[in-house]
């Protein structure tokens, strides 16, 4: 298997993991490196004996659960020390020990790390420090960025809200709440805002915590005594982003505490951006002084995504992932898995890693098998441009002929380079053979006929519309 693929299937692995353990778990995995994989097993990689025993004895059993997960059936898992680039592994034992601590800050505070908006470690003498983050809160993801969040008609509101903020913290809308189901995008946008932030503003600082990272620090600074601590940190950051804000239900101490840092920032005029499963007003048990300040600035919900999204996030991901696989294939997952995008994305992932393992193209039937217990009845099909051809043609009330013919008035002309849109988009056909396909054109035509669907579809909400009644039709066939 590629490096690159078996890169993209670790962090398939990791993200399983992300659901079920706390931030502080991933300053030992997110250091790990994959090295290997077979169908029977998985090799890792740590930087110290003291990382490879600390995550074999705290996270194995986790860790065993998400890669059958992600990979549909059982491997052992193997752990190696590997000396990291351009050290050797004695001396690492104990920057391993802190695997994430780096940067300058750590040294005035210990409880602190100093995360960098790229994802690196600067050189230490550089001075570029960028972001303040708790102690065992994740970084922000440098992956999650506008960049490689694809919109559609279920999130552009969102995207647009959210890119607004990034650009004018504190400005626009405050707090900036965002909502909606599982996997859907909530904690990529946050991201997102952060990440922009820091390019835009790198001496600004940045926050991001999940409610449960909240609640967590304000237990542990009661415990310990060290609650005007928390609170120093907490309310002298730029913009706070917390998560999945559903969880502060029922929770009176932490309520109370997010109240008080709620009001400082806001009143300073620092950003808040909040996200979570529902509405404010749905949350439970939320007290209604708190639920009240949620509603004073924005609120935006993503939807789950239609299938022309879904099949565009597909296509993203497996080109940052260096994938090739047939388009016919990303619209086969797509067209089953309809509303979670983190499954979407590890469904395309389980695809890639089983057909590398047993050495076999990824095809339509491929899918089939590696994803059985994700769709158990479903059937092979084939987007040919024929069933193409013929659900355009029945769609527009016109001849399946008018599409090979020479006409050119609109009601031919248009479904004429949908349907070509759609044979680029569904199949594995070349420019040319869809040029031959309609009646012998030349390939610039239909290159011509795609450009324009593309950019017509980014503006008109009825042509997103028709394509999705359309692949649904064709997907049907
Ligand atoms: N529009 C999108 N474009 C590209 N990738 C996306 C998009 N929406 C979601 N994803 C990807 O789907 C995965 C799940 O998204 P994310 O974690 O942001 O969901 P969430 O709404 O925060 O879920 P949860 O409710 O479980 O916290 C991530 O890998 C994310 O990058």
């Amino acid at each position: 298997m590629e490096q690159s693929q078996l890169q993209a299937v670790w962090e398939q692995i990791l993200n399983n993991m992300r659901d079920q353990l706390a931030g502080s778990a991933f300053k030992w995995l997110d250091p790990v490196q994959p090295l290997s994989l077979t169908d029977s097993e998985l090799v890792l990689g740590t930087q110290t004996g003291m990382a490879r025993d600390w995550i074999t004895s705290h996270y194995l059993t986790i860790l065993e659960d998400a890669v059958t997960a992600v990979l549909g059936s059982q491997r052992k898992i193997t752990m190696k020390v590997v000396a990291p680039e351009g050290g050797e592994a004695a001396n690492t034992e104990q920057k391993a020990a802190e695997p994430v601590k780096r940067g300058r800050r750590e040294k005035e505070n210990p409880d602190q790390v100093t995360l960098f908006h790229d994802g690196q470690t600067p050189a230490a003498d550089s001075g570029e420090m960028h972001i303040v983050a708790a102690g065992d809160s994740s970084s922000l993801n440098p992956k999650y960025t506008f960049d490689t969040f694809v919109t559609g008609s279920s999130n552009r509101f969102a995207h647009a809200a959210a890119m607004a903020v990034a650009e004018s913290p504190g400005k626009v809308y405050n707090p900036f709440f965002m909502y909606g189901g599982v996997g859907l995008g909530k904690t990529h946008l946050m991201h997102a805002i952060g990440n922009r932030v820091l390019h835009n503003h790198p001496e600004m600082r940045v926050l991001y915590v999940s409610s449960e990272q909240f609640t967590n620090e304000i237990i542990r600074s009661i415990q310990e005594g060290t609650a005007e601590k928390f609170r120093q940190k907490y309310r002298n950051i730029d913009v706070l982003l917390v998560d999945d804000i559903q969880f502060l239900s029922g929770k009176t101490s932490t309520q109370e505490e997010f109240f008080h840092t709620f009001n400082t920032l806001h009143d300073a005029q620092k950003q808040i951006i909040l996200s979570s499963d529902r509405p404010p007003r749905e949350v439970e048990r939320l007290e209604d002084r708190l639920r009240s300040r949620f509603e004073w600035g924005l609120i935006t919900d993503i939807q789950a995504p239609d299938l022309e999204t879904r099949i565009a996030i597909l296509k993203n991901k497996a080109q940052l992932d260096h994938f090739s696989v047939p388009n016919d294939v990303m619209v086969y997952i797509a067209s089953r898995i309809d509303s979670n995008i983190r499954e979407l994305e590890g469904a395309l992932t389980r695809v890639v890693a089983y057909a590398s393992l047993i050495k076999k193209p990824v095809t339509t039937d491929l899918v089939t098998e590696a994803l059985k217990d994700v769709f158990p009845n479903s059937k092979t099909k084939e987007v040919t441009m024929e069933v193409i051809q013929e659900i355009v043609a029945s769609y527009f009330k016109i001849r399946i002929e008018d599409l090979h013919a020479k006409k050119r008035t609109r009601t031919i002309a248009y479904p004429r380079q949908i349907a070509m849109y759609l044979c680029r988009e569904l199949t594995d056909t070349s420019l040319p053979q869809i040029g031959n396909f309609f009646g012998g054109r030349d390939h610039t035509t239909v290159l011509h006929a795609c450009d324009k669907i593309t950019k017509e579809k980014e503006s008109d909400r009825k042509l997103t519309t028709i394509l999705n009644e359309l692949i649904e039709r064709i997907q049907k066939m």
